[in-house]
């Protein structure tokens, strides 16, 4: 099976090319592509679909073309990734798959708008973020409230007082399964001035990941609520580099570098 390998900000990812919907992609599978030392080694697989082979997003089908069909690093699907859909966009443009400068991706979230920015950088347009209400994450014994931000795929975004450079991320933070009950993506930031954030990233079925584009914009969007704006542009360190999220009254958009660095033939099978 042929693989290629990209990244968003180090958020990283296998990209496995089946147009048809003909690879039994199982959980089995994801798993042992994305272990980082039995397999390839990602945060999560990418699997490039047509949007009318599959059954899921059918409805989307009229709209764009390609299906993001996107799996966490312990096999389990999720409805949206914010750098993956980028990376994917930059498969389908260096592949010549599409050729025009905008164009949409359909994922389990809904359609996803992608436009090339001149600087070679991409910009997905995230949909409109839900905020609803607050809930608690614990860290290494320590308690933080966030903001549950929904960006197709859930989100806790917690500003705290600790430097977000100390936390120990290598377990499962706490959190509420009563108010998560699929689990959910667990952001810490540290405000830094009025429109930027320093964020580190505890992913649900990734565990501590370098980047995530759907966690940059839930943090920009709990920024924002710290200052009572709710409109902005924020920039937004992680790991893995910088992304830019800018906030209006209709929409969310992401923007920031996107790579393919690598391509082969995969081994592994069931
Ligand atoms: N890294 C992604 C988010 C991937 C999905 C997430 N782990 C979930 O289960 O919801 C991003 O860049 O948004």
């Amino acid at each position: 099976m042929r693989f290629l390998k990209g990244h968003g900000t180090e958020n990283d990812f296998v990209i496995l090319p089946d147009p048809d919907g003909v690879v039994d992609v199982s959980a089995t599978l994801v798993a042992r592509i994305c272990d980082r030392r039995a397999g390839l080694g990602a945060d999560g697989v990418l699997r490039v679909m047509r949007t009318k082979q599959s059954d899921e997003v059918a409805d989307q089908a009229a709209a764009a073309e390609w299906f993001m069909d996107y799996r966490n690093a312990d096999g389990s699907m999720a409805e949206m990734c914010g750098n993956g859909v980028r990376v994917f966009a930059r498969y389908l443009i260096d592949t010549g798959a599409v050729s025009a400068q905008e164009f949409e991706i359909a994922t389990r979230g809904g359609l996803r708008r992608i436009r090339v920015e001149p600087n070679g950088d991409i910009t997905v347009d995230m949909g409109k973020p839900v905020v609803s209400g607050e809930s608690v994450a614990s860290v290494g014994g320590q308690e933080y409230t966030g903001l549950r931000v929904d960006m197709g795929n859930p989100h806790l975004a917690c500003a705290i007082g600790d430097p977000v450079v100390q936390l120990d991320l290598t377990h499962q933070p706490g959190f509420d399964t009563g108010v998560f009950p699929a689990g959910v993506n667990i952001e810490l930031f540290n405000p830094v001035g009025t429109s930027r954030a320093v964020m580190r990233v505890f992913e649900r079925g990734s565990g501590e990941t370098r980047s995530c584009g759907t966690g940059a914009v839930a943090t920009a969007v709990a920024a924002a609520n710290l200052s009572g704006d709710t409109t902005g542009t924020w920039t937004i360190e992680v790991l893995g580099g910088t992304l830019t999220v800018t906030l209006d009254e209709e929409t969310s958009y992401l923007s920031g570098p996107a790579a393919i660095v690598a391509s082969g033939e995969l081994m592994l099978a069931e």
